[in-house]
């Protein structure tokens, strides 16, 4: 049986983790990165020296610059950061066969037009059938072929059948679902909650507190995912629950560490340490499509105020802890 092709964009981390995952039982995987010095970089160092230092690129797979590469193939990963996907998406639509797969891997929520992913690539890429991958999955772990479960949805279930099995390895493990919106909602919004946890953590504020942060990130999660039309099983699922706890409780997530060194007093600017941190582009549109849809959603309000400089982290915990005390839920 002749297998799917498969072509990714975005050459960070992740990319190069989903085109190592690709690679097996194919003989070439292009991997698009936007700069031409990069693909270059990527050919002769065969690893991500500034993303994933350490692992190397499968042998299959090849780096690309030019997005004439993928014409023709039949799944393409779209791995960029979420504020890139809409140019990337724009710039890629001569070369995207009708009919093929587009498979969302970004975490994040389009901040200009507060757009979820699937919309941006539905405005952009009408011949595309859309896809999203999501779940609790750092890009270490895979490349080092540790075992891995995540969502794949599509609305379409048996496209999003064919996709866990042509994505599936013996570590890296799919799960199938038609909720593409609440899949992406989790991934989208456990980056945010990630922050929150870090902060809490940088402050020292115990094992008691982080568990609480958590718990309670999954109401505003659930309350969301509710109001916005998601079902209950995904929020409870690999791309909800399942990312959440893997985001809040690891300093190997960047929002994680991001929130943890502002909660040590560094300022947003210097938080970060240069790398990608996509709750930190996601808090405030979050904020404002919760707020639109009439959900209270506290921890990620906190965030938002924290990072637009409204907030100082020590009075954005003692908000919390004095809001009116009500039933759980
Ligand atoms: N890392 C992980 O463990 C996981 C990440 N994700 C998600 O995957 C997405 C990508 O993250 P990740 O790969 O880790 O991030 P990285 O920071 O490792 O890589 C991002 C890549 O995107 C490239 N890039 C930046 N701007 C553009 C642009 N305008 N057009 C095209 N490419 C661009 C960067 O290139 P350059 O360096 O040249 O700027 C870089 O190669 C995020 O949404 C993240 O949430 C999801 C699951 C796991
Ligand atoms: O999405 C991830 C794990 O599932 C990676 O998280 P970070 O982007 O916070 O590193």
């Amino acid at each position: 049986m002749t297998r799917d092709s498969i072509a990714v964009l975005g050459a960070g981390a992740w990319g190069v983790a989903l085109a190592n995952v690709a690679a097996q039982g194919r003989e070439r995987v292009p991997l698009w990165a936007h700069e031409p010095a990069h693909a270059a970089a990527l050919a002769r160092d065969r690893e991500n020296k500034a993303h994933l230092p350490g692992l190397p690129l499968a042998q299959a797979v090849a780096p690309v610059s030019d997005l004439a590469s993928i014409d023709g193939a039949e799944i393409v990963l779209a791995v960029v950061p979420a504020q890139a996907m809409r140019e990337v998406a724009r710039a890629v639509r001569p070369h995207l066969a009708e009919g093929a797969a587009f498979v969302i891997c970004a975490k994040g929520i389009e901040r200009d037009r507060r757009r979820f992913m699937s919309e941006v690539v539905a405005e952009e890429l009408p011949q595309a059938r859309p896809a999203v991958l999501s779940g609790p999955s750092f890009a270490a772990d895979v490349c080092r072929g540790l075992p891995t479960a995540v969502t794949l949805a599509a609305a379409d279930e048996p496209l999003a059948q064919r996709l866990c099995e042509a994505l599936s390895t013996r570590t890296f493990r799919l799960y199938r679902s038609t909720d593409l919106l609440g899949v992406e909602l989790g991934g989208a919004a456990k980056n945010v909650f990630a922050i929150a946890a870090g902060m809490a953590s940088g402050r020292r504020l115990g094992a008691s507190a982080q568990a609480a942060l958590i718990a309670r990130s999954f109401a505003e999660l659930t309350r969301l995912g509710r109001g916005l039309g998601a079902r209950s099983e995904t929020m409870m699922g690999l791309s909800g629950l399942g990312d959440l706890v893997l985001t809040c409780g690891s300093a190997q997530s960047r929002n994680f560490a991001f929130g943890e060194a502002l909660g040590r007093g560094a300022s947003a600017k210097d938080a970060s340490g240069g790398k990608l941190t996509e709750g930190a582009f996601t808090a405030h549109v979050l904020v404002q499509m919760a707020r639109a849809a009439g959900i209270e959603m506290p921890i990620a309000e906190a965030v938002d105020a924290i990072l637009s400089a409204r907030l100082s982290v020590d009075a954005a915990i003692e908000a919390l802890l004095m809001r009116p005390l009500k039933a759980e839920g």
